[in-house]
């Protein structure tokens, strides 16, 4: 039986993990038992074919939260839907209408040309042959992976596997997507080229995307919403511009002068950071760097400029002092 349709893809409500670890105490013999709350009171809901960033430091959660969402993790309280089903319960069932990407892992096998993975898979998943001839074709096509299907997976480049994994997850048209830092790893060019993928799959075929990444650039490009958790918990939930705003991010401007000199003083810039001859300068990353810019080359002498974008980390310190 499907859900109605008007049911959210993904809800969450007040989802809990605990783990018990055990640690060594100096001067103790028996190790003590420690409760850590590795994720607690989170409430989430994703719509079908939304793109949701889903990003906070390490070991705020994330991964305990999307383990709990594929099933591979049973929550200690709250309750979960992913497709109207209990991912822990019906774990086989779900398997067929969700994918999951590690940027880190291939899921692959390693010995296997990717044809073969893929063959596997069809079987796995029972794909009806036409559709997995259709897709296959489709995903092989758009992510230029033809050159590549008769190679073991272990010939092949980072940026063909994660393509290779991408192409496996897909197969059985799933509604949902997780990806786990799906871009970490690869160069400027395959980034590009995996993120427009990943718009043309959503706009096309309604896919929701779950993404858990360090890259901005990948939201940025990708989502239009931004879920930060920290410590077990959301704290943030809507746009990424509305999280420069509350966080009040920085980018900054890297200038190399021709002689050491005091801390440049120019508007709308405050210098960080000195050595030597290269100072760092911070300013709102939502304002033109131009100005900025300008103001450092009219008054002294630059041997070289650039700009550097804030990172996620960045930004959710900012989130943080403000808040603070
Ligand atoms: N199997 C486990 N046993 C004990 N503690 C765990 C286990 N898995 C996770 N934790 C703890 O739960 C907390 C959340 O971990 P989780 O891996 O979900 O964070 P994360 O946000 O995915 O981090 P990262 O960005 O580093 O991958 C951390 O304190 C972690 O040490």
């Amino acid at each position: 039986m499907t859900e109605p349709t008007t049911q959210p893809l993904i809800a969450v409500h007040g989802l809990e993990r605990t783990f018990d670890v055990r640690r060594r105490v100096e001067g103790r013999r028996r190790r003590v038992r420690d409760r850590v709350r590795a994720v607690h009171d989170l409430d989430l809901t994703i719509e079908r074919g939304e793109m949701v960033g889903y990003i906070g430091p390490n070991g705020a959660g994330k991964s305990t939260t999307i383990k709990m969402l594929t099933g591979i993790l049973v929550p200690s309280g709250g309750s979960v839907r992913v497709a109207g089903l209990d991912p822990s319960r019906e774990r086989v069932a779900l398997a067929r209408r969700i994918g999951v990407v590690f940027g880190q892992r291939s899921t692959l096998w390693w010995d296997l040309p990717l044809r073969d993975s893929f063959e596997l898979l069809q079987k796995m998943y029972r794909i009806e042959p036409a559709r997995y001839r259709e897709n296959l074709a489709r995903f092989v096509e758009l992510l230029d992976l033809g050159a590549q299907l008769d190679t073991p997976v272990r010939q092949l480049s980072l940026g063909q596997r994660m393509r290779g994994d991408i192409t496996a997850a897909l197969l059985h048209d799933p509604e949902v997507l997780y990806l786990d830092e799906p871009t970490i790893g690869l160069d400027v060019v395959s980034k590009g080229r995996l993120r427009e993928f990943l718009r043309a799959l959503n706009a096309e075929r309604g896919t929701t995307l779950l993404l858990t990444t360090h890259d901005l650039q990948d939201i940025e490009a990708l989502c239009d919403r931004v879920i930060v958790i920290d410590h077990g918990t959301a704290v943030y939930d809507g746009s990424l511009a509305g999280l420069h705003a509350q966080g009040g991010a920085t980018r900054t401007l890297v200038v190399d002068l021709v002689d050491e000199a005091p801390p440049i003083e120019v508007p709308g810039a405050r210098v960080r950071r000195v050595e030597g001859p290269r100072q760092w300068l911070s300013f709102p990353a939502d304002a033109s760097a131009a100005p900025v810019v300008a103001a450092v080359a009219a008054a002294y002498d630059v041997a070289d400029l650039s700009i550097q974008e804030p990172d996620i980390e960045d930004v959710i310190r900012d989130l943080y002092s403000r808040g603070a």
